[in-house]
């Protein structure tokens, strides 16, 4: 398992820097970022769910991350937003699914963006997913390469003590709209 996981972080690493490329930002920009880094591995279990159609088995979110690597072999139920409405993504054994996280919707001046998803329920069977989190340290200040920035600049701690705060408050993440720098809230 071990050698999984440092290989994930190898293979987020090299995303990053080849999508970073296409943005001109420097090649040791992500590792530098990440290698003391929070990022994490998790395994995602969802049982059968007699309620399935009055539930979540993973609220609509985006992840608080640069990036995730997923792996969903088998069992469908993972559904990500565009346009207003919900697309399912077809469960593949041979296949990782890449999904840009906040960090880089701010270090890409919203070129990239983190889009929202989801997992549904199911009565049936039960579910597994595998998600690898790649995320830098703390104290890691995120803003956007691209000038002129429409993010304010925040660490990554002062972020998820953020989400944490509205979610206790509110239910809800809100996310990167609190650090917009002149409250123009684009669609996504
Ligand atoms: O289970 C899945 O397919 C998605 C998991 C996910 O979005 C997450 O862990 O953040
Ligand atoms: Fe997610």
């Amino acid at each position: 398992m071990e050698g999984v996981v440092k290989k994930l972080g190898s293979l987020a690493e090299k995303i990053s820097e080849i999508l970073g490329q296409s943005l001109g930002i420097k090649s040791n920009y992500f590792k530098e970022r990440c290698e003391k880094g929070k990022s994490s591995f998790r395994m995602n279990r969802y049982p059968p769910c007699p309620i399935a159609s009055q539930v979540y088995g993973l609220i609509p979110h985006t992840d608080t991350d640069y990036l995730t690597i997923l792996y969903q072999p088998q069992i469908s139920g993972l559904q990500l937003k565009k346009s207003a409405k919900w697309f399912p993504v077809k469960p593949n054994p041979r296949a990782l699914l890449l999904n840009i996280g906040d960090l880089f919707q701010v270090v890409s001046n919203d070129i990239f963006r983190s889009l929202k998803h989801r997992v549904v329920a199911s009565e049936g069977v039960e579910r597994y997913s595998f998600a690898y989190f790649y995320c830098p340290s703390d104290d890691v200040i995120i803003e956007s390469w691209l000038k002129p920035s429409i993010y304010k600049h925040f660490s990554y701690k002062e972020y998820r003590q953020q989400i944490e705060k509205d979610v206790e408050k509110t239910g809800n993440k809100v996310g990167l709209s609190r650090f917009f720098l002149h409250n123009i809230a684009l669609p996504h």
